[in-house]
């Protein structure tokens, strides 16, 4: 690689390269060392080279002029093992496979149509969280907790068509079995960074004992909601995502018999991605965007405002209000600039050489979009730190992936396929904790003293530091759905 113009490196230590700069939160320690190396910046992690990419035009340049030579992902065997090899979407290498799966995914499983039809999952799950706030009128409600069990329950009943009451699968458990995949997924392994070393330590700190004890438990669960779906005779209410990808699997059978793509282990590995992909995301930008809000009494005053305007007394928002509510959505799309649910996107893989800004970029250097520092930006943004959804009264910037400023979902052929599912999920809920109550700060304290502080750790997900508290008051909407 000698002849090649690499993009510009802060100094490396020996052995683990530039993994001390990492700090607790990537995506901001990332941002301070673009500033001073630039906007494509050449990182080693042990021995992985890594582009961090820190500007719409440099992301640009990635996700729509070299979208194709580089929307591989890494082949990590951590992820790798849960995915049955790499069976799934989101974290696959690209492959013919893959695009098949990709496509069924974009047509069949996140369209329009279908997310639509799982509208009764979404609105009886957030009535009942707004019958149990209800309960909670002038107590502090612990509304982080409210708002991922309600996102995980909403997930959990689309894709499995029953919910945690009633089955055998507990609420707490199912949540810890996620998250310990969410830190398997997230993370390398030694032998991955140190490769011919790394595996004494993968043994000794017991990361490959893990990875194998959260496969099994998720497979175990996967086989079981699946064997019980194939059951003669069980009584189907509404088509869920199994039923949705066992129907696809039949059908290849019957017209490509042994070439047909969907196998039980592509079936699982979706779910997986479902599990991962779509809980926190859509949970997170509600936490946010009530955190905000509460700091902000006028701009909640206005949201609050719209909604009630339009809904009046039914005592519920429903999801056909939702289009009538554009204060609403610009909330939304402010929330997710400020704080992108995935701050540095999904890490890609480079096929084939390629250019961005000039430098080089060789095969098999991995891509990092940091959307985080992008959306943060005030060469793009004016006060960016400021949470400001009126900056997007006639802006035509929208987060579908063409606008290489604002990038919650990412973009290109590896861009997020279900953002329907995800903003409609968040605005449901956001809506509706906005209709049914007002709310204050507990015991006393002031806006200025709400912690905003971003969690660290090895989530890919951008965690609020310190759970979201917040008192309900009554609000006399709801009575009359109540009564
Ligand atoms: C507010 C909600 C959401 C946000 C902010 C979000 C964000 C993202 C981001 C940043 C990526 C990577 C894009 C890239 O690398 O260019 C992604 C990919 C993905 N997301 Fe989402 N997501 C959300 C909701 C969901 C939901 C609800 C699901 C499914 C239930 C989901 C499933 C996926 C999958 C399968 C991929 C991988 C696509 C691929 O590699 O081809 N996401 N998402």
């Amino acid at each position: 690689y000698k002849k090649h113009k690499l993009p510009p490196s802060p100094p490396k230590v020996p052995f683990i390269g530039n993994m001390h700069q990492l700090g607790e939160l990537p995506h901001s320690s990332l941002t301070q060392l673009s500033r001073k190396y630039g906007p494509v910046m050449l990182l080693h992690l042990g021995r992985i080279p890594v582009v961090v990419v820190s500007s719409a035009d440099a992301a640009k340049e990635v996700l729509k002029v070299n979208d194709l030579a580089c929307c591989s992902r890494p082949k990590l065997a951590g992820i790798g093992r849960l995915t049955y090899d790499h069976l799934d979407v989101a974290f696959s290498p690209y492959s013919e496979c893959w695009r098949e799966l990709r496509k069924i995914c974009v047509l069949e499983i996140f369209s329009m149509k279908r997310v639509k039809s799982f509208r009764f999952v979404r609105e009886e799950e957030v009535g009942s969280l707004m019958d149990s706030i209800s309960r909670s009128i002038m107590d502090p409600v612990n509304v982080t907790e409210k708002v991922f069990a309600a996102s995980g329950s909403i997930i959990f009943r689309t894709a499995f068509g029953k919910c945690f009451h009633g089955s055998e699968f507990d609420r707490a458990k199912f949540y810890e079995l996620v998250h310990d995949v969410a830190i398997v997924a997230g993370s390398f392994s030694y032998e991955e960074c140190f490769p011919g070393l790394g595996w004494i330590i993968d043994r000794i700190s017991g990361h490959n004992g893990r990875v194998e004890r959260v496969f099994r438990k998720l497979d175990a669960l996967f086989q079981q909601v699946i064997d019980d779906h194939l059951k003669p005779g069980r009584t189907k209410y509404e088509e869920d995502i199994i039923d949705v990808m066992l129907g696809i699997e039949k059908e290849q059978i019957e017209e490509l018999g042994d070439h047909a793509l969907l196998t039980k282990n592509h079936i699982k590995a979706v779910l997986l991605n479902m599990f991962l992909g779509g809980i926190d995301t859509s949970a997170l930008t509600v936490i946010w965007a009530m955190a905000e809000l509460v700091r902000n009494p006028t701009l909640m005053k206005k949201a609050q405002d719209e909604v009630r305007g339009i809904v009046g007394k039914k005592g519920r928002v429903e999801e056909t209000d939702l289009d009538q509510l554009p204060y609403h959505k610009l909330i939304i799309k402010e929330t997710l600039r400020l704080h992108p649910p995935v701050p540095l996107l999904l890490t890609r893989e480079a096929i084939s050489h390629f250019k961005i800004n000039n430098y080089d970029i060789c095969p098999g250097t991995l891509i990092q979009i940091n959307a985080w520092a992008i959306a943060r930006d005030s060469n793009y943004w004016k006060n960016p730190e400021e949470f400001f959804p009126e900056r997007f009264i006639d802006n035509t910037i929208d987060f579908k992936g063409q606008n290489f400023e604002l990038l919650p979902f990412g973009g290109g052929r590896r861009g997020c396929p279900a953002i329907y599912m995800g903003t409609v999920t968040s605005e449901l809920l956001l809506a509706n904790f906005l209709y049914c109550f007002d709310w204050c700060l507990p015991d006393g304290m002031k806006e200025t003293d709400m912690n905003m502080e971003e969690q660290g750790g090895q989530c890919v997900t951008l965690n609020k530091k310190t759970p979201l508290l917040l008192t309900p008051v009554n609000c006399t909407l709801m009575a009359k759905h109540l009564s």
